[in-house]
């Protein structure tokens, strides 16, 4: 089956939700910034991100909707929360002017709404869209990585991924330092299940397929993990690197921005280990997911089982998440799992 229609609505959504996003990074306020009752930050762009992406689908492709994405519109109905839905139905409206496909201006609640359509469960029969609207806000508020990540689930299989990284430059992140005459950043990755994963500037010209890594010494290769420590046990991922053998630090980004960069060979290796409790969602990994993939990477939970989307908004996987190529993953589970006993409390 082809999802060609859907790609095309897809990658005009979150490349709509791009530019929401650069223009809310550039101007910033503290007050366009709020704390979720899970203590972790949500901004005027998230949601404005989340309501253009779900607009610009529905507009697109006329067809039954069911939309997966982390934010809904519970604060924002508080009271004393209009100005704000004031600000994101601005940004919102703003975009799609800037846009020009369609003559519509969306009232506060139409914003309202767009949010809300967020709130399917998923699961393992029908299509689910899947959706973050910031992945990587932390990164964001810090003016570094973040991620529109968008992902289409077909009987529980992710069948194509659109990442937008407004911030990741076109050049790979081994060159990051070296004097490079193209700095240029902003980057669309996209992929359909057997159709392989290109990256495309983010302004729109030509797209190139992409490759991971064919490093199979890994003294040779490079990994990436969360830049937030809250959000991955670097400790462990050190003693995994050290057990393969890696040679070079660690390089840590926010977001799916991981995956895109894996996914074009900037580094071998990506190692997410959350703290004990945390259940990893679903939005923060269908689209990176088969964007790695069809770029030729391995995508697996700590036991080298694969992801399961179908079980809803959350992923049961055992203990962490861990990507690289097909000649690495053996290795890479053997450090894995001699890691973890190292690390388990002895009883
Ligand atoms: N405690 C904890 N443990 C693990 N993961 C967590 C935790 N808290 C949050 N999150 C999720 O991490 C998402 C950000 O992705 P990363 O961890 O790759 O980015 S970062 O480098 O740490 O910023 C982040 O995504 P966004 O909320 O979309 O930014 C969260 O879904
Ligand atoms: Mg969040
Ligand atoms: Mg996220
Ligand atoms: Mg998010």
């Amino acid at each position: 089956m082809s999802y060609h229609k859907e790609l095309a609505a897809a990658k005009k959504a979150a490349s709509l939700a791009a530019c929401l996003c650069q223009n809310v990074q550039k101007a910033l306020l503290q007050s366009d910034v709020q704390s979720k009752t899970d203590k972790t930050p949500v901004t005027v762009a998230d949601y404005g991100s989340q309501a253009l992406v779900s607009f610009v689908l529905q507009q697109e492709l006329h067809a039954e909707f069911s939309l997966v994405a982390e934010e809904d519109s519970k604060d924002l109905r508080k009271d004393g929360a209009q100005e704000i839905v004031e600000r994101i139905t601005k940004l919102v409206n703003d975009s799609l002017t800037s846009d020009g496909s369609y003559n519509v201006t969306l009232s506060t609640e139409d914003v309202l709404t767009a949010i809300d359509s967020g709130i399917s469960e998923g699961g393992c029969q029908g299509r689910h869209w899947v959706l973050d609207p910031i992945d990587g806000t932390k990164g964001f508020l810090r003016g570094d990585q973040y991620a529109i990540a968008l992902a289409l689930l077909d009987g529980g299989k992710v069948v194509l991924g659109v990442l937008a990284c407004p911030n990741l430059p076109l050049t790979s992140l081994k060159d990051a330092g070296q004097h490079s005459p193209n700095n240029e950043v902003g980057c669309l990755f996209f992929a359909e299940v057997g159709g392989g994963t290109y990256m495309q500037p983010l302004d729109g010209s030509s797209a190139a397929k992409v490759q991971v890594s064919a490093v199979e010494n890994p003294e040779e290769a490079s990994f990436f993990e969360s830049y937030e420590a809250a959000h991955s046990m670097h400790d462990l991922s050190s003693l995994i690197a050290q057990k393969l053998g890696v040679k070079a630090p660690p390089v840590r980004i926010d977001s799916q921005a991981k995956y895109g960069a894996l996914s074009r060979g900037d580094g071998a290796i990506y190692l997410r280990f959350p703290h004990k409790g945390y259940r990893e969602k679903i939005w923060d990994h269908a689209a990176g997911c088969i964007v790695v993939t069809e770029a030729g990477g391995v995508v697996t939970d700590a036991a080298g089982q694969p992801l399961d989307f179908s079980k809803g908004k959350h992923l049961d996987v055992d203990t962490g998440i861990i990507v690289t190529n097909q000649k690495l993953m053996p290795l890479l589970l053997n450090a894995v799992k001699e890691s973890l006993k190292e690390k388990a409390p002895s009883s």
